[in-house]
């Protein structure tokens, strides 16, 4: 009688366990590093137990992030160095498991699974490709085998395929995390994410699942952290100090409004191969606005985080929101949540901390959610978004 390899015994293994440890992994849109989070799981889907151990942000070098921007939402890009980047982003994500598993004290052995988001490099759903005949597409790069061989872990990865093939634009995939984090019976409640891209998810307090929306606004911090690069040699506006000090220019906030992805019905996607320095600068060239100061620029890209969520919410009838949770980088950006405060009244406004949730880790939890829902879990439905398992498996040898 045939037996199972040892790869597959191992998952056997793995999956029959009461409690698993794993790692999630999130390289964001917005490049500033690797979350990474260590968590123990029980259980799976809506009756899923987790505590979150460890977690850090490992920042990127700028050398790092250089190579990356060679690719990152460009059309046309050297085949050679995405090639290698494919494999050194796995390798480089290794690495850094292993040193912040030394600096924690847990043998990597101790480890059942890393679940890894990758890097986004390209995400193409039709509405922004245009070209008939060809389906959704994403591109996340940092290979799953170079961190299960170099690590010696289960790695899962590459999450987003299996969600387009199933009919969907390969994001959010905070949907299958958030209706099992953030559900609550009697409070109509929204999670939040304000990273390089904004998206959240409409949890209704009626428990009707078939009413649920998750998707992205439009931009979080993608445009104000290119403002800030190009204008004031600055990653991002720290604590929006920049923004504060501009004046937000209702011209050139129409015109950035203006696009059809604002229109377009949800669920959608979107990234910076759209909202990128020359949407803004056609914006300002329409709105006749391209000699304004740059803290008057900064100001207005963070009112238009502001107003497309807000947007969002009014045009998808989610003004009875009770509860608003905000994750992400953005929750920091004090103009930003300021302003939606006011707007979204008399929703409160406050972050993930609330579900017992760190604001910042909440993505690379979500991964590892979705690793241990790949390894136990039975697909979830939530109205008509792809019900499936998603992420493959890479063995340690
Ligand atoms: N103190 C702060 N003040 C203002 N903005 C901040 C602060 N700290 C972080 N940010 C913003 O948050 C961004 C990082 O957010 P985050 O890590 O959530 O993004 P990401 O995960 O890369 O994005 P995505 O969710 O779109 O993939 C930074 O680039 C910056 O714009
Ligand atoms: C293609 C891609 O990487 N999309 C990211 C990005 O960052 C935020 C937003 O755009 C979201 O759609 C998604 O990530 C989160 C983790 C998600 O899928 O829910």
């Amino acid at each position: 009688m045939p037996v199972l390899n040892h790869n597959l015994q191992h998952l056997f293994t793995i999956a029959q366990k009461p409690e698993r440890l794993a790692i999630g992994l999130m390289s964001g849109t917005s490049l500033d590093g690797l979350d990474i989070a260590l968590c123990r799981f029980s259980g799976h889907g809506m009756a899923t137990k987790f505590q979150l151990l460890e977690f850090t942000t490992v920042p990127y070098q700028n050398d790092f992030k250089a190579d990356i921007h060679q690719l990152f939402a460009k059309k046309t890009v050297d085949l050679e160095k995405l090639c290698l980047l494919n494999a050194y982003i796995g390798s480089f994500h290794a690495q850094l498991i292993l040193k912040m598993l030394k600096q924690w004290n847990v043998a990597p052995a101790s480890v059942d699974f890393i679940a890894s988001h990758g890097q986004t490099i390209y995400h193409a759903p039709q509405r922004l490709h245009g070209l008939a005949g060809y389906p959704n597409a994403t591109l996340q790069i940092g290979d799953g085998d170079h961190i299960a061989v170099k690590t010696g872990i289960l790695t899962i990865s590459d999450f987003r395929q299996k969600h387009i093939a199933a009919g969907g634009e390969g994001a959010p995939l905070a949907l299958y995390g958030d209706v099992i984090f953030g559900s609550q019976s009697g409070e109509n409640r929204i999670l939040l994410n304000i990273g390089g891209i904004a998206n959240l998810t409409w949890l209704p307090g009626n428990g009707n699942t078939n009413q649920i929306i998750c998707c992205d606004t439009g931009p979080g911090n993608t445009l104000i952290d290119a403002a800030c690069r190009k204008y004031f040699d600055k990653p991002y506006d720290e604590d929006s100090k920049i923004a504060l000090s501009g004046t937000v220019n209702d011209n050139l906030l129409q015109a950035l409004l203006a696009d059809p992805f604002f229109k377009a019905k949800a669920p959608k996607t979107t990234g910076p191969e759209l909202f990128s320095l020359d949407y803004l600068a056609k914006a300002q060239q329409q709105s006749g606005t391209i000699e304004i100061p740059p803290q008057d620029i900064v100001a207005t890209l963070s009112a238009f985080t502001v107003q497309s969520i807000v947007s969002f919410v009014n045009d998808n009838g989610m003004q009875s929101a009770q509860r608003i949770l905000i994750s992400g980088g953005g929750a920091k950006n004090r103009f930003i949540v300021d302003r939606l405060t006011k707007a979204l009244a008399p929703a409160i406004i406050s972050n993930t901390d609330y579900l017992g949730i760190d604001p910042d880790a909440k993505e690379a939890i979500l991964f590892a959610l979705l690793g241990n829902e790949a390894l136990v879990g039975e697909p979830l439905i939530i109205g008509n978004n792809p019900a499936v398992l998603m992420g493959k498996f890479s063995f340690a040898g």
